[in-house]
């Protein structure tokens, strides 16, 4: 790509400048100034933190040819083209950058609070057991060609996303899409074949203010929907059933996933010990038997199912690749203890994913539940006091404690566990904020029969140090019942 082909691209002017060389060939791209090597376009966002453009020189000192901000700027020694959102103008030139790459697949989008990863692993899982490779985006890794990438975010943007994807031989692509991603345009110019909802329920709103802002945001990835796409929704989901309704009204084809006699995909009955569903597609009875558990995982399934079928799965392979699933890690991940304990390890941080989480455990559990869980710091803190009145109410004992920091004081975060406990916690719980330390307490609690459900972090790495040194929740429950025998 030419820097002279950027003024059309971004269907704007470039600046007056002294630059020598507008015919010169972008060599890369990036929004970090730090990242910026000699020929590459630098895009200066004003993002949360700081602003991209007081970065612009330092860029050029690395050697950018030519910069795109949004701000009005005249005196550069390279081309400047101004634009309206550098956000988008990011998303715009990247797609010319790359030559589409999304063009050439299938592409999937799953949206909604709760479920994204596991709808999106469980899809993947489908449609690469019934001979459709497929590449993923996800917030525990992205996947091309079957190999695994770190992520950052959820959703990367689609800087990210076009050059993991430009080496891609995958057939479809699953991306998992947060909302954030949507009002950042980390997704925009895609084209979706398929864009599912899962549900929606109350998080983020520290970001996007209130319930119906936050239902917006989900809503513009059924608005990048192909002509021919298709949209996929829980339509037991309230937001779900108004989100399809809005969709038929602006003749958007839906399949509907829910209990409704009059869903696409409807859920006959389900039994979550041993877990089994039973689906109703075309009058046609369809029997699946899962090795995960909870309710919610049926939905996950259901739609998951509905998308493989959709896009030309048939109905046996699509059931035997669920049956075979394992699981995902720190999603309701069973280990026996040595104490004789059983641990459940799950990544739920909403009140409606541990209403979920601690309802299946009770469906499993004879002996007693004790929940350790945690409020990761700056975020929605509107969450807090359900997720506490949820736990005091389901669990036998609870310990509230540390989950990550962020940029909030150790002090800061044990004053709010002890207030939210005094004003909405009962006698099941006390408070410990060193994680570690929680699980200890849990485990000297425990005995055998009895569940111990450690739910926020999931699979990710511990952020700050604790008194023992293990890295994750499952490795200090294992660690610390070794230790007490
Ligand atoms: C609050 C937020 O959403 N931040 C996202 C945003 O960063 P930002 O633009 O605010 O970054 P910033 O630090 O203010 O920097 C502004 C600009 O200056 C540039 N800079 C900075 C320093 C320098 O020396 N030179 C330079 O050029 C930066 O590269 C950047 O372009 O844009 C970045 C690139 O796309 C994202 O990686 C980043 O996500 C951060 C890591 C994050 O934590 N986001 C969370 C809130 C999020 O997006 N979560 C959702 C999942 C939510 C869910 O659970 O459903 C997600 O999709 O991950
Ligand atoms: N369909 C669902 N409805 C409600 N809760 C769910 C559902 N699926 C999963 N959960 C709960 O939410 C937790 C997170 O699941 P998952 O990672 O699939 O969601 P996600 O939408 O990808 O979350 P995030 O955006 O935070 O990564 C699970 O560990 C489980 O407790």
């Amino acid at each position: 790509m030419e820097l002279q082909e950027l003024a059309n691209i971004l269907k704007t002017v470039e600046s007056e400048s002294n630059s020598v060389n507008p015919n010169a060939l972008i060599k890369g791209i990036s929004f970090n100034s730090q990242e910026i090597q000699e020929g590459f376009l630098f895009i200066a966002i004003k993002g949360y933190q700081q602003d991209g453009h007081r970065f612009i020189n330092n860029a050029i000192e690395n050697g950018a040819c030519g910069v795109i901000g949004e701000q009005e700027i005249t005196d550069l020694s390279v081309p400047y083209f101004q634009v309206d959102n550098s956000r988008n103008a990011l998303s715009i030139v990247s797609n010319h950058f790359y030559n589409y790459p999304t063009n050439e697949k299938i592409v999937i989008g799953v949206t909604g609070t709760n479920g994204k990863t596991s709808t999106s692993y469980l899809l993947r899982h489908i449609l690469e057991n019934n001979g459709l490779s497929c590449a993923f985006f996800g917030s525990t890794k992205n996947i091309i060609n079957g190999e695994s990438y770190p992520t950052v975010n959820t959703t990367p943007n689609l800087l990210e996303i076009n050059r993991l994807l430009a080496g891609s031989r995958d057939e479809v692509v699953v991306i998992e899409v947060s909302s954030h991603a949507l009002t950042q345009y980390r997704v925009e110019g895609i084209y979706f074949d398929y864009a599912l909802f899962t549900n929606l329920s109350q998080d983020h709103l520290d970001y996007h203010g209130s319930m119906e802002e936050y239902f917006g945001a989900k809503k513009k990835l059924f608005e990048m929907l192909k002509d021919e796409g298709k949209a996929i929704i829980n339509t037991d989901d309230l937001w779900g059933e108004q989100l399809a309704r809005q969709l038929e009204d602006e003749s958007i084809p839906t399949l509907a996933i829910g209990e409704n006699e009059k869903c696409d995909v409807k859920l006959e009955s389900y039994t979550t010990n041993p877990p089994s569903l039973q689906l109703k597609e075309n009058n046609e009875s369809i029997l699946i038997k899962p090795l995960l558990y909870g309710l919610y995982n049926m939905y996950n399934i259901a739609m998951a199912y509905g998308t493989a079928k959709q896009i030309g799965v048939n109905t046996k392979g699509a059931i035997e690749a669920v049956q075979h699933f394992q699981g995902i890690e720190g999603r309701f991940a069973l280990t026996e203890l040595n104490n004789g304990a059983t641990l459940v390890v799950d990544y739920a941080h909403t009140s409606d994913a541990l209403m979920h989480c601690l309802k299946t455990v009770r469906d499993n559990c004879e002996g007693n539940l004790i929940h350790i869980f945690g409020y990761r710091g700056d975020r929605d803190p509107g969450k807090r006091r359900d997720m506490i009145s949820i736990s005091s109410e389901m669990s036998d004992r609870y310990i509230l404690t540390f989950d990550d920091l962020n940029s909030v004081s150790p002090e800061e975060m044990k004053n709010t566990l002890i207030s939210y406990q005094e004003r909405y916690g009962n006698d099941k719980g006390i408070v410990i904020t060193d994680r570690t330390l929680a699980i200890e307490e849990a485990v000297k609690m425990a005995e055998m029969g009895d569940w111990i459900v450690i739910t926020g972090k999931g699979h990710e790495k511990y952020q700050q140090q604790y008194h023992y040194p293990v890295h994750n929740d499952e490795e200090a429950a294992i660690y610390l019942t070794k230790a007490k025998d």
